[in-house]
């Protein structure tokens, strides 16, 4: 599907893409899901800022005593393991279970996953707590699926998107998760169809967080839908990425771009989701 030059093959456009995510964010807009967000110190704003101006109503609540009366009231979870301590995990751990005996579908953004065999391992467990979607970008996606601690930068990915399609293919099968991979192409997969969300800029990438809040509005998404949890991952980072691309046009750098990012999250319409919206399907 894609090949060693990053050359995507069999590519396949549906016109049924624009609608689906015009419906997934307006039922965000009605419904405003109440979304539980365990996350790191860094995103904890942007990421709250980008649940309230898709419609969704964010709560950043990540106390272990909490949890029993909390978790099972809200629509979805994101864990987001960033800035994780053995402190922390308790209430990943606590969180996760909650929302799976609720019903209640949950996300897990693996953040640097492969800079220490203590974040690996905690990873690597949260997976197997079998989350409905992981988001990571290329380099987290390669070290979960290769279970390897290994050189990296940290946070950001030294990897192409392209580059880590095949180990979300291996990821999404062993796991039984909507594994997605963030970069210039958002690729979805459920081990067996790969989508490829084709919005976004590249300057999202020097604005930190845009991930860890892409993560949470997949939660949103997959809380209205959660019977098409990959649909509504791959319409999610469209989305996003929409509002990155028109947010771009008033930018002067990441700083703007991060203002004008969330502004034109808030005003998308119909007319605009439907026509910019960009996935393909690799099959
Ligand atoms: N080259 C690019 N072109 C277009 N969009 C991009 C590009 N790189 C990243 N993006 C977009 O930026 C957002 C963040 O993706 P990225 O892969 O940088 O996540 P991340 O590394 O987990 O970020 P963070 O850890 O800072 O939250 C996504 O919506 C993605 O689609
Ligand atoms: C910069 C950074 N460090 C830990 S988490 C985080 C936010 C982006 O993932
Ligand atoms: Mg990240």
């Amino acid at each position: 599907m894609v090949d060693n030059n990053h050359q995507v093959k069999h590519q396949q456009t549906s016109p049924e893409w624009g609608p689906t995510a015009w419906t997934h964010l307006s039922t965000v807009r009605t419904q405003s899901p109440l979304i539980q967000c365990i996350t790191n110190f860094v995103s904890m704003d942007l990421m709250a800022n980008t649940l309230l101006s898709a419609g969704a109503s964010p709560a950043m609540i990540h106390s272990l005593q909490e949890i029993p009366d909390f978790t099972p009231r809200a629509a979805a979870l994101c864990v987001n393991v960033g800035t994780l301590t053995a402190e922390w995990l308790p209430a990943m751990r606590a969180a996760a279970e909650a929302a799976g005996r609720a019903g209640k579908p949950w996300v897990l953004d693996p953040v640097a996953a492969g800079v220490s065999g203590f974040r690996l391992e905690a990873c690597r467990e949260l997976v197997g707590m079998r989350p409905t979607v992981v988001r990571g970008n290329g380099s987290e996606i390669l070290a979960l699926a290769n279970a390897s601690v290994g050189p990296s930068k940290g946070v950001d990915s030294s990897h192409e998107s392209t580059d880590a399609v095949e180990a979300a293919k291996s990821l999404a099968k062993s796991s039984g998760c909507i594994v997605a991979v963030s970069g210039a192409v958002d690729f979805v997969t459920d081990g067996q169809r790969v989508v490829g969300a084709q919005n976004g800029v590249a300057m999202m990438q020097k604005i930190t967080a845009t991930g860890c809040s892409v993560t949470a509005l997949i939660a949103a998404f997959v809380a209205i839908d959660p019977l098409h949890a990959f649909e509504a991952t791959a319409t999610a980072l469209s989305i996003f990425g929409i509002a990155g691309e028109i947010g771009m046009d008033m930018a002067k750098g990441p700083a703007s771009l991060r203002v004008h990012l969330i502004d034109s999250l808030y005003g998308l319409d119909q007319d605009t989701v439907v026509r910019r919206v960009n996935i393909i399907s690799f099959s």
